[in-house]
């Protein structure tokens, strides 16, 4: 099944915007004046990127969960506690998930409380900052490049999904001649290719 044939259940979906350029925290929005804002659809088509809204109360026991995994395969989970009090090594954990980054699957987390920025390269190499809250779950696509931040809020539960055994390697930019980022140049950014910019 290809990434476009899933039925994403919310069209509207999370809000995303393209960054400034500021160095300021990076727990900041960093949104332009005006603000440039990225559609689900957008995400999706062009960078392979989905997304769900699920009822995060329900994260034990929730059909619609149930449905995703069992449709993508999704056979790991664990939850994972992202804030300066409740995560083990969090200053290097936390510096290390900023780090710009691929992995060879898909990244999959559902945002079960608080919230945080997963900020995506689109095909022009400009940041998208997606801003992920309770009951959102999201997909990056194996080869994108990408990185997490808290918000303001410096708190994050999410559920870490996988197919098979969980994989989390991050592979720091760059990673241009990496078959896996070749993939997903071919698959999303072809079109691109000559634009995305190596670091
Ligand atoms: C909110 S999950 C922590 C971030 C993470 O696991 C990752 O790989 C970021 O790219
Ligand atoms: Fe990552």
């Amino acid at each position: 099944m290809g990434l476009q044939d899933v039925e994403q259940p919310h069209s509207s979906g999370v809000e995303a915007w393209y960054m400034d350029d500021s160095t300021e925290d990076q727990r900041l929005p960093h949104r332009l004046v005006p603000n440039k804002p990225v559609s689900a659809r957008d995400l999706a088509a062009d960078l392979g990127v989905l997304q769900w809204h699920l009822d995060a109360d329900k994260f034990e026991n929730d059909p619609e969960l149930e449905k995703i995994r069992k449709e993508r395969n999704y056979t790991y989970q664990d939850i994972i506690n992202v804030s300066p009090t409740s995560l083990p090594e969090y200053e290097r954990k936390i510096k290390s998930f900023y780090e710009e980054h691929i992995h060879t699957d898909e990244e999959i987390r559902y945002c079960i409380d608080g919230s945080g920025y997963f900020d995506v390269r689109d095909s022009a190499d400009r940041w998208i900052r997606i801003w992920t809250k309770k009951g959102d779950m999201i997909v990056l696509p194996a080869g994108l490049y990408h990185r997490f931040t808290l918000d303001e809020s410096n708190y994050i539960k999410a559920m870490r999904l996988f197919i098979g055994e969980p994989v989390w390697t991050p592979y720091n930019r760059p990673q241009d001649d990496h078959p896996i980022r070749r993939d997903y140049i071919n698959n999303f950014l072809k079109s691109h290719a000559g634009t995305v910019a190596a670091h």
